[in-house]
């Protein structure tokens, strides 16, 4: 008998026959294994779906286990109908088991190759021309819309996130007026949404019932079959400056002090630029602040034991699904000081690191062989996109609301949305137009 077999399993809900706790959990949610954590007094928990167990860790010092002490066998990914599909029956970085030559080299090539200093630096143009294009398409709409103006800020940051990625992926812009991009374009996007859609949707039955995969009961295998990975860079970026601008708004003290450090070093006469990033430590703070309380992916990705083992006292049954609960850690109080509250001077005064740090308490990037590659291009792109909408424009709640009133809600699943999109009310506030 393995050593781990006479171990208990983690605390957590009573599963039903076949089942598991499908009916008790209600939607897949990081507020629900939080609770369970408080409720069990334990920072790791553990839930059975169906045919599948899942166990949800809640301290640093437990995500520095899983992610990098013991990383060789944690950063394995389940098997799901996601993954096979989502990544063209796991040959995409992200699906990929981190034992496989392939992974090894895509890896190899983000970190030597596309998402160094110097490739970024070739590309900083690109994200220039899409940044000052972004503020050109919202200035125009003033032309109707009069000196004050409500725009749709989700469509507006994610197309110019996506035409990004998409430049410099495929040299090819697909988003925005759409009808210019022609019916390519237009194929595109679709399959991203239905992408999208299939995310969202973050419990798939076919994975928790493997014997009803093949009827495939939500209809996953046939949205999913073309997808692409382009994926896994825009999304996340689009959904952390849709809560920045959100927590902005409702802080209009902390709009006005990060316009006042981006006026005084870039002025009122040009557009913010990449180079200018280093000299706004309370943009930056910002932004760190906005991924500890929304970290886009609130459970990472999914990480995986394929075999039986044992973590902090308890039994790891073999085919877990291994989850960090980021979203938990961000607001832990005894981590964090007044951790519901936005508060982005916590950062001014601290030297905590999105990764490389010791400390494991600020991990929306994750850490450990899984980390994400695209962190460095996501550090300069969503605060120049950020930097770039708030220097250049007022932001206030739609008309007839109050700031303090804009819906906070989380959407529920493996990506965190806002449940409502932000839509809100600018003015230029330039001197001139610039482009
Ligand atoms: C705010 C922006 C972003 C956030 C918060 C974010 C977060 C994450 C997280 C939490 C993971 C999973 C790590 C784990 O499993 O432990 C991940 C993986 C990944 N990210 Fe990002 N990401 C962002 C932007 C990007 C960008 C810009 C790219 C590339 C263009 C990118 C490419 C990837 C890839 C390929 C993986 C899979 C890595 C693997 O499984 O080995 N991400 N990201």
């Amino acid at each position: 008998m393995s050593k781990s077999a006479s171990l208990p399993l983690p605390p957590g809900p009573r599963p039903w026959p076949i089942i598991g706790s499908m009916f008790q959990m209600g939607k897949f949610s990081h507020r629900y294994f939080a609770q369970l954590a408080k409720k069990y007094g334990s920072p790791i928990v553990h839930v059975r779906l169906g045919y599948t167990s899942w166990i949800v860790v809640h301290t640093p010092e437990i995500a520095m286990e899983i992610l990098k002490t013991r990383d060789v066998e944690f950063a394995y990914r389940p098997p799901s109908v996601l993954s096979e599909h989502f990544g063209f029956g796991y040959q995409s970085i992200a699906t990929r088991q981190h034992t496989d030559a392939t992974w090894r080299h895509l890896r190899k090539l983000c970190a030597t190759s596309i998402f160094t200093t110097s490739s970024l630096r070739h590309s900083a143009a690109l994200r220039q021309e899409e940044t000052a294009s972004m503020i050109s398409t919202i200035r125009s709409t003033a032309i109707n819309g009069g000196s004050t103006f409500a725009i749709k800020t989700r469509t507006v940051i994610s197309e110019t996130n996506m035409n990004i990625l998409s430049r410099l992926l495929f040299g090819k812009k697909y988003f925005g007026e759409a009808q210019s991009y022609g019916p390519e374009a237009a194929a595109f996007r679709t399959i991203l949404e239905q992408v999208k859609k299939e995310i969202g949707n973050s419990i798939h039955i076919g994975d928790l019932f493997p014997m009803l995969r093949r009827l495939d009961p939500q209809g996953t295998e046939r949205n999913l079959r073309d997808q692409d990975m382009m994926l896994a860079g825009s999304d996340t970026g689009t959904i952390s400056l849709e809560w920045a601008l959100s927590e902005l708004i409702r802080h209009p003290h902390q709009l006005s002090r990060v316009q006042e450090e981006i006026d005084n070093v870039v002025g009122q006469n040009r557009l913010v630029q990449e180079s200018d990033l280093p000299y706004l430590p309370y943009l930056n703070a910002i932004f760190k602040e906005t991924l500890r309380l929304h970290p886009p992916a609130p459970f990472l990705i999914p990480h995986y034991s394929p075999v039986a083992s044992h973590l902090e006292g308890y039994k790891v049954l073999a085919g877990s699904n291994m989850i960090v609960n980021a979203w938990a850690i961000g607001r832990d109080p005894t981590l964090w000081t007044n951790p519901e509250e936005f508060n982005p001077e916590r950062f001014l005064e601290t030297d905590i690191e999105f990764v490389g740090g010791k400390q494991f308490q600020l991990l929306p990037f994750s850490s450990g062989r899984r980390q994400c590659p695209g962190y460095p291009l996501a550090t300069i792109q969503n605060p120049l996109i950020l930097a770039s909408l708030i220097h250049s424009f007022n932001w206030g709640p739609p008309a007839g609301q109050r700031s303090e009133d804009i819906n906070m809600d989380e959407s529920m699943g493996l990506s965190l949305y806002k449940a409502i999109p932000l839509e809100a009310t600018v003015s230029y506030r330039l001197i001139k137009f610039l482009e």
